[in-house]
């Protein structure tokens, strides 16, 4: 039994987990409390909140934002669910742990603090040499977080995990998912029918490893887990919810009923790509040919120039290679750009 924390009326009342978080930029004390309709609510830290419905359930869902503190929409659509779940105005069917990733972050309006928390997930938290800062543990605890929610599901429950974004760049595609590297294992048409139902219907196909949020939960934890990006980078009270209401909707649905159908799979109803290559920033001197509103998806003839990282040019070396998250900001290592070439639905969806 935990001990009962001042803050317990005033989220009661409000349902405002967000401004707790806010409030409590790295660590909040641990509280427990039952809703009237019988949910089981658990804050395990600040941004982590877990919902536990009466009876049997049949999938574990993790809905991350604030990842990057400046994504703002994600953080208002997840926000707005805790708030009418806290409320009694929406009843869970599932399981569900809430995610606000980096609160400080959100606080000082910026993609992160010292380090990008999404460059951290699957052990690379912690490496030797490399000082311990308050990401790297925040990293190491989410870890954990999600660890322990998933190992108290019901066994045989489905896991998922959907880590909403915003890209700091526009989109031709405005609504994308990027599929972790699943190790040979195949893509899900019925994921893809779930994202479509979201308005996403853009996925790209990884092909490596990541240090990602999304990827360790599906490497580790076997879940059917997604980084969403939902739009572009907007500052709170710029967002047009009416863009993340299919979104809202259909995660609405997947946690609070018992079975959600989705529309019969149709290839043509999606944009699929294969991620091509990762060109990441080794240099100090790093730069694109292409501006600050050159859109993700704007496609090159082969042979033009895509970046230069200290004296090396990189060109385009396929027929409309396109560009994903261009960023020549990045710490020096991490990755600067991402291309793609569009991909077919073949014999490794099921
Ligand atoms: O727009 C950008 O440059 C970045 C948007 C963003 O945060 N994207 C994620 C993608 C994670 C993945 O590859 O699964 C990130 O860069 O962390
Ligand atoms: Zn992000």
């Amino acid at each position: 039994m935990l001990a009962k924390p001042d803050y317990l009326n005033e989220l009661i009342n409000s349902g405002d987990f967000l401004t707790l978080s806010r409030d409590n930029e790295w660590h909040l004390e641990a509280s427990e409390f039952t809703l009237v309709n019988g949910t089981r609510v658990t804050v395990h830290d600040t941004g982590v909140i877990e919902f536990q419905p009466q009876g049997t359930t049949t999938k574990d869902v993790v809905l991350s934002s604030a990842v990057h503190g400046n994504e703002t929409a994600p953080i208002e659509i997840c926000d707005e669910l805790i708030k009418t779940i806290i409320k009694g105005e929406l009843a869970l069917n599932q399981r569900v742990l809430f995610i606000f990733g980096n609160p400080k972050s959100i606080n000082i309006g910026l993609r992160f603090v010292e380090e990008n928390l999404n460059r951290l997930f699957n052990g690379h938290h912690t490496v030797e040499g490399v000082p311990m800062n308050d990401e790297r543990k925040r990293a190491a605890n989410l870890e954990e977080y999600v660890t322990d929610f998933f190992a108290r599901g019901e066994q045989g429950s489905a896991r998922y995990h959907y880590d909403l974004h915003t890209a700091i760049r526009g989109s031709k595609n405005e609504k994308f998912a990027v599929y972790p590297y699943l190790h040979g294992k195949p893509w899900k048409k019925s994921q893809l029918q779930f994202l479509l139902s979201c308005g996403v219907n853009t996925v790209l196909m990884m092909k490596s490893p990541a240090t990602t949020f999304s990827y360790y939960s599906s490497f580790v934890h076997g879940a059917d887990s997604f980084t969403v990006e939902l739009g572009q980078v907007k500052p709170f009270g710029e967002n047009d919810m009416v863009r993340f209401a299919k979104t809202k909707q259909t995660l609405t649905a997947l946690i609070s009923q018992k079975e959600v159908q989705y529309p019969q799979f149709n290839a043509s109803d999606f944009e699929l790509f294969a991620v091509h290559r990762t060109i990441n920033r080794t240099q100090q001197d790093f730069s694109f040919p292409f501006s600050d509103d050159a859109e993700n998806f704007t496609g090159f003839a082969k042979g033009e120039l895509l970046a230069t990282d200290g004296d090396t040019p990189y060109y385009a070396d396929v027929e409309g290679e396109a560009i994903i998250f261009p960023n020549a900001h990045v710490a020096l290592g991490q990755r600067a750009l991402l291309t793609v070439i569009p991909m077919q639905v073949d014999s490794n969806f099921v």
